[in-house]
């Protein structure tokens, strides 16, 4: 079944602390296939949205649909179920195995999800084409424990591992902050590429302002949050 919106928010209400609100966002929605640049000040709540949209948290109130799919109503082991089969997650903490080679990283949502896996066809050159695309052939076939690589390449493994078998959705938080500019464009590009490809809805949060061209639209924090909190 296709859904035409990816992501829909109702009255949600996020704290950290008993009655210290991080977010307050009365309703958002972001349609599938859509592409959007998170932007908002440090501390004012974006990572903690991505993990609420990851179902990696419940909301203390509110609602989250994830293609049609109430979160709400999952457990969390459930949620977990959800993530694994339809969201792509590239966030600050890569959570890379480190004795595992770049390739058995990246297929490894191909292990937790079936449809993940029937998407990418043969994992494993779908994993190579991935790195490849990412300027990370050369590393391929080197015995290089993942642990070794620059955080700069481990960020972008985490990327092909989050790309793999065309999550529907893709939530990326500050995924370029270790690369160089023309790595940086080639990531972009992918990411652009491999979204437009799969229809794939990405929320992308960074603060370099100067990326904010690539996306389909802007969604500035402060503008649908009506906790401006102390941040
Ligand atoms: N695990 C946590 N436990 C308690 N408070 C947290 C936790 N994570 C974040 N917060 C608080 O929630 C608020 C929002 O933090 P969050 O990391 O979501 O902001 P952000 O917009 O992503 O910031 P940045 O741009 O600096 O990464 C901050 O006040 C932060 O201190």
């Amino acid at each position: 079944m296709t859904h035409t919106t990816a992501i829909k928010l109702n009255q949600l209400s996020f704290g950290w602390k008993p009655h210290q609100p991080v977010l307050q966002i009365d309703t958002l929605t972001i349609p599938r296939g859509e592409q959007v640049f998170l932007r908002g000040a440090s501390g004012s709540g974006k990572s903690t949205l991505l993990n609420l949209l990851g179902g990696l948290m419940k909301p203390q109130q509110g609602e989250i649909e994830l293609l049609g799919q109430s979160l709400n109503t999952l457990s969390q082991r459930q949620r977990d179920r959800f993530r694994a089969d339809h969201i792509g997650v590239l966030f600050q903490q890569f959570n890379l195995l480190p004795y595992l080679s770049l390739i058995d990283n990246v297929v490894l949502p191909c292990r937790f999800s079936a449809q993940r896996k029937r998407k990418a066809g043969d994992p494993v050159a779908a994993a190579r084409g991935l790195l490849e695309a990412l300027g990370l052939g050369a590393f391929i076939d080197r015995p290089v424990p993942t642990a070794e690589l620059s955080i700069g390449q481990q960020q972008r493994v985490a990327a092909a591992r989050a790309l793999i078998g065309q999550p529907e959705v893709l939530l990326a938080d500050e995924p370029t902050s270790a690369l160089d500019s023309d790595t940086r464009d080639q990531f972009l590009d992918l990411l652009s590429t491999q979204s437009r490809l799969n229809n794939t809805t990405l929320v992308f949060v960074s603060h370099d302002l100067s990326l904010s061209q690539h996306f389909d639209r802007v969604i500035n924090l402060a503008d649908i949050n009506r906790c401006k909190g102390t941040h």
